[in-house]
């Protein structure tokens, strides 16, 4: 893309970076016209589209070496290399590669349901059973394999069933033999047991809870926002307000080797890679099907091989190959289909290109006209074009039009490429920059940096972790009624998502015509306010309006702020940057206005509300409180000497080689910290949390539970005490308590538990199922208690 950026006349590029919504038909055309007479444009293209170069597609000989390499660390026993190759065999090899009875694809699922059940993933081993035998119904190793699955499952009648199955079609008499003596070893096992189990084979599924939003919001336009959702009654906190699929989504790059490209949840051992080419791994055949249509299913070899059975083993055989997928519903949004081939401008381009090919092939696909005119207002989504740098004009212009190339040769819709089509693509692209929402999950860490979700509740060996909370994110995708709800850096409401859905609560209490406002990422607490407004006219191109960033708050004031020379004052020292902006807000409020009802901004900065608005001393560097003089250089100095020690302890922490000398130096530094710096500030709450940690490790507890009460204590001054934040943080608290058998980790989960249900509302043990384990651990203390 770059060798196409430079060759653009540099008239043209400063036209398009001049331009503004009402030139983009002139600038898209010159554009296009310049690349249409540019060879290697069109070489580009024929690369990034045309599925004769395609490094995307099937190869039968790339499958086939990955499957001799996966037999080979099979035979060495190395099953996790061996699961991992045997994957990558199925996603290369051809679905048409040997014929019914010894189809390629299925003879991998079988090796690959060996491995699984060497792994003792039984469940998983019997899907890979199930996905070889609905390629090949006839395949008797299939069946085997699947009544050996069930057996251990303890799903006995099936395994004999399965084993039935797998005598009937098996073509030599030695291997009849051999089934007979397993399947007479298998009844007797099957009297044996009194209580057969039977386990239902289920793919995996994105489920939700069927929670509806009970409340009627209302869209108006508000001043200074656009149009904005507003509440048409007073809704109470952890009210679901919205609930939305998305019109379009995708997976972030770094998300591909690790979640389903369709739900995005985590994707399991056996996981199902596209039919056609080598792109996308699925969590199922069900978000495979849903991904790419009806062309994606997998019709099962229609002979007579069951009519020649038993009745009753035919159907049971019939019902097992049709299972699942065979019936559902599927929606016409396939978003991989187009992409699909082979080709690999899916993968080259930048996510949120793709994410706007996906948004176009939707609508062309509905589409009765092959036109893209009038597509952007059927959208309905705000833009920002007009705030848009020159640089990200031009790229944009630049992706629109190797879009719509790429888009025409994969789509099979022949569409006219030219000024006006090139020019809806450009605001598209604007529209994504303003109105995407990152899609991200709730994952834990320990301690020992090792990650696991809270599905996996610690045992009791592992009582020296700490959980902490990582949000990781997945992708991006756009909803079209959520992009109504506008920004604030204290949110009243949050957004989160389970599979592909969206769900929206309002987490603080909200009277009736209320604004609902989201936060897109940054949040008083998490940054003050000067760096909130430049990430969000860098990212999102407005300048914040909310509450947050035009009314005095103490987070603010205090999270960047240095101490007073004054030892006994607990006002705030400013450095110019925080004190310009914090001066702005000032200017709109008088003492009666704010400081008389809260107390925690007259103890950090009482003098400048005395003064009415005035100037305090005019300049950064005064004691906001009683006026002394700070030099601010020397602080800087102190701090960033302290912070190189922290720091030390942070990656002594990361290679596991904490000493006491490391704490004992850290020590030194956090009192050095609290000198220097306001007893607010950030630094000191991150330097507490990290020799928490560190004390945990080397399993002095107490002194861990202290540093980590530090440090919430802090976060509870720049954040809500009701936050999310705080919550994480309680997660922490909560395991070194618990495994200290301290009763005082109920107060903490209890409050955990309070601000989740919040958040998350009946959904909160579903996001975060590590609820469960942790009431568990309350109720073992009430039970003590009451022994
Ligand atoms: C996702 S849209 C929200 C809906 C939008 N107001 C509309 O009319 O479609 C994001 C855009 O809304 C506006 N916006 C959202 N929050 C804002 C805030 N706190 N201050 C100023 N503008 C805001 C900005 O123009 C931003 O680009």
């Amino acid at each position: 893309m770059e060798s196409l950026k430079a060759a653009i006349p540099e008239s043209v590029k400063r036209a398009i970076g001049d331009s503004n919504v009402e030139d983009l038909q002139s600038t898209c055309t010159f554009l296009h016209r310049f690349f249409l007479h540019f060879d290697p444009f069109h070489q580009i293209i024929a690369q990034l589209a045309d599925p004769k170069y395609g490094l995307c597609g099937k190869s039968k000989e790339d499958a086939l070496k990955s499957k001799q390499l996966g037999n080979e660390c099979f035979s060495n026993a190395d099953y996790a290399k061996a699961l991992d190759c045997y994957t990558q065999a199925l996603r290369k090899a051809p679905l048409d590669v040997g014929d019914m009875k010894s189809n390629l694809v299925a003879t991998l699922y079988i090796n690959r349901a060996t491995v699984l059940h060497r792994m003792s993933l039984l469940v998983e081993c019997l899907r890979d059973c199930t996905h070889a035998l609905q390629i090949c119904p006839s395949y008797a190793k299939a069946w085997y394999r699947r009544s050996k699955a069930n057996a251990s499952l303890g799903n006995y009648r099936n395994a004999i069933c399965d084993l039935n199955v797998a005598k009937i079609l098996e073509p030599s008499m030695g291997g009849k033999r051999q089934i007979e003596g397993e399947l007479k070893i298998l009844l007797d096992q099957c009297k044996s047991t009194s209580a057969m189990v039977q386990i239902q084979h289920k793919e995996n599924s994105c489920n939700t809870v069927g929670e509806m939003p009970q409340v009627k919001l209302q869209c108006i336009s508000i001043p200074d926002k656009g149009r904005g959702m507003v509440s048409s009654c007073v809704i109470s906190p952890g009210s679901l307000v919205h609930s939305e699929e998305p019109y379009a989504m995708i997976i972030l790059k770094q998300c591909r080797q690790t979640h389903c490209h369709y739900c995005l949840n985590d994707l399991p051992a056996d996981r199902v890679p596209c039919l056609s080419c080598s792109i996308p791994l699925y969590c199922s055949h069900q978000c495979q099907i849903r991904a790419g249509g009806q062309m994606f299913r997998m019709y099962p070899e229609k002979d007579d091989t069951f009519k020649k059975m038993p009745s009753d083993l035919g159907e049971y055989a019939s019902e097992v190959i049709q299972s699942n997928d065979s019936e559902q519903e599927i929606e016409d949004i396939t978003e991989h289909k187009h992409e699909c081939r082979g080709v690999h401008w899916p993968v080259v381009l930048p996510s949120e290109i793709v994410l706007a090919g996906r948004i176009l092939a939707r609508f062309l696909l509905n589409s009765t006209s092959d036109s893209i005119i009038n597509f952007v207002e059927r959208l309905e989504l705000s833009h920002c074009y007009k705030h848009m740098s020159s640089e990200s004009k031009l790229d944009s212009h630049i992706y629109a039009i190797v879009l719509l190339y790429c888009l025409q040769h994969s789509c099979g819709t022949m569409f006219s490429i030219d000024g006006v089509s090139i020019s809806q693509v450009v605001i598209i692209i604007s529209q994504i920059k303003v109105n995407c929402m990152t899609i991200v999950r709730l994952k834990s860490i320990d301690a020992h940096g090792l990650s696991g979700h809270f599905g996996q509740f610690p045992l009791k060996s592992d009582a020296h972790s700490t959980s902490n909370v990582e949000q990781v994110r997945v992708g991006k995708a756009i909803y079209k009624a959520a992009s109504l709800f506008n920004h604030s850096c204290r949110p009243n409401a949050h957004a989160y998502f389970l599979s592909r859905t969206l769900y929206l609560r309002i987490t603080h209490g909200v009277a009736a015509g209320c604004q609902l406002e989201l936060s897109y990422g940054p949040q008083v607490g998490l940054w003050d306010c000067k760096d909130r407004l430049n990430f969000l006219k860098d990212e999102y191109a407005f300048h914040c309006q909310c509450i947050g960033c035009s009314e005095v708050n103490v987070s603010d004031i205090v999270l960047n702020a240095f101490h007073c020379v004054n030892p006994n004052c607990s006002g705030a020292v400013l450095e110019s940057r925080v004190h310009d902006c914090e001066q702005q807000k000032i200017k709109h409020f008088t003492i009666t206005d704010l400081v008389e009802k809260n107390d925690d901004i007259c103890e950090v900065s009482l003098n400048v509300f005395k003064q009415n608005g005035a100037h305090i001393h005019g300049q950064p560097g005064y004691c906001l409180k009683c006026g002394s003089y700070c030099d601010l250089e020397s602080s800087h100095a102190a701090v960033s000497e302290a912070l190189i020690c922290i720091k030390r302890l942070q990656d002594a922490k990361s290679s596991k080689e904490i000493s006491r000398i490391t704490i004992s130096d850290a020590l030194i530094s956090l009192q050095s910290l609290r000198l220097n710096l306001h007893a607010y500030n950030k630094l000191i709450a991150e330097a507490e949390d990290s020799i928490a940690q560190a004390f945990c490790l080397v399993r002095e507890l107490q002194l861990s539970v202290d540093h980590c009460k530090a440090s919430i204590q802090i976060l509870e001054k720049l954040y809500d005490t009701d936050d999310i934040v705080i919550a994480y943080e309680l997660v922490k608290l909560s395991s070194i308590q618990l495994s200290l058998d301290d009763s005082t980790a109920m107060e903490s989960i209890n409050r955990i538990d309070d601000i989740f249900s919040r958040y998350y509302g009946r959904h909160a043990d579903l996001v975060f199922p590590y609820l469960q384990y942790l009431r568990g651990e309350i109720e073992k203390f009430s039970v003590k208690a009451i022994q």
